[in-house]
């Protein structure tokens, strides 16, 4: 009997990143909804790539992420075959270019997955929507698509991991006095009024990290906030440092910046650089363990979250 796999599309939707300098600008103007930048902003976020070395790893991140997963989850069923389509939201492959290519390569069904953990109306539904709305237009692949995936048990388990690595790292004197900070992309405080599930679920897999790694003291902090003339939601991670530097004097801080899933610019720059400057300044120990990247536990726990998407497990 001849085994026919279905077909099946793996959306893996992800920021994007220019992948050379020359691809800054038209990143940027995407990011400010067609709007060019100024010269001198321009200027300011190539310094910040320059300052990490150039140009992001995350564009090769996200590719290891998206075949890595797909691998994965081939391992795992033998009735389908998927296929991973990278859709990103301001470079291309764009989420509707991704959406095209299934449709021309015959593909009717697709799972999709953003990699970011949270739900935000700003970030995972826009990446849904947009998707959704494009393979209704052309009339192609069905989509089951993955919400959130922050209190994925997989998920907690490798940050609890990584903190007790990085606190074993650390001096007996840090040890018995520092903090964590989990943190996560801050957005314009509007969102709140909506109801927004957002800074909710970064409480909770806060929580549940620090129950898993017997953490004694956290904090929840933002970052990486825009340049824009509205509210973001705070406290920023630079601020919060400060402010217990001032209260409680700790010995060190071990920054988890688990809304996102990468080595990118908002980590290396805005964890690595920033809050060190922070610390530094306070003369406090500055920790960050390794982020999930494309290393398997992690994959595990995505490709586990795609199959109860699929209701398969
Ligand atoms: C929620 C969220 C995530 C996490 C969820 C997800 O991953 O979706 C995220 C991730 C990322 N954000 C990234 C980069 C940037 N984000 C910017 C600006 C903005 N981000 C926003 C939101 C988010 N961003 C918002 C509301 C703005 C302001 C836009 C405006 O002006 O209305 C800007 C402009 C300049 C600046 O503000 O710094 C840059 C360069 C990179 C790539 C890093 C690399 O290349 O290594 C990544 C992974
Ligand atoms: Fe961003």
């Amino acid at each position: 009997m001849i085994n026919v796999k279905k077909k099946v599309g793996l959306l893996v939707m992800a920021y994007g990143t220019p992948r050379t300098m020359d691809e800054i600008e038209p990143f940027y103007t995407h990011i400010r909804r067609g709007r060019k930048p100024s010269q001198e902003q321009l200027d300011d976020l190539t310094e910040r790539y320059e300052a990490i070395g150039g140009i992001s790893p995350l564009a090769k991140i996200t590719t290891d992420q998206a075949t890595h997963l797909q691998d994965e989850l081939n391992r795992r069923y033998t009735d389908k075959e998927f296929i991973a389509y990278q859709g990103l939201k301001h470079i291309d492959p764009f989420i509707e270019d991704a959406i095209h290519k299934m449709k021309e390569d015959g593909i009717e069904e697709a799972v999709s997955i953003v990699l970011a953990p949270h739900y935000s109306t700003f970030s995972v539904k826009a990446y849904n929507g947009r998707a959704k709305e494009e393979s209704e237009s052309i009339q192609g692949p069905t989509l089951t698509s993955v919400e959130s995936w922050y209190d994925e048990p997989g998920f907690i388990d490798y940050w609890a991991k990584q903190i007790r690595i990085t606190r074993e790292t650390m001096t007996e004197e840090e040890k018995d006095h520092h903090v964590v900070i989990f943190s996560a992309h801050s957005l314009p405080e509007k969102i709140l009024q909506n109801g927004d599930p957002y800074p909710d679920q970064l409480k909770e897999t806060a929580k549940l990290i620090a129950e898993k790694a017997e953490v004694k003291n956290y904090e929840i902090g933002w970052q990486s906030e825009g340049n824009t003339p509205d509210p973001w939601i705070g406290p920023d991670v630079q601020d919060l440092t400060r402010d217990l530097h001032e209260k409680l004097e700790y010995k060190a801080y071990m920054y988890c910046p688990v809304g996102f899933v990468a080595d990118h610019l908002e980590v290396l720059y805005d964890n690595d650089y920033e809050c060190k400057v922070v610390t530094d300044e306070v003369g406090a120990g500055y920790y960050r363990p390794e982020m999930p990247n494309a290393k398997s536990e992690f994959i595990d726990t995505l490709a586990t979250v795609i199959q109860k998407t699929l209701k398969d497990v």
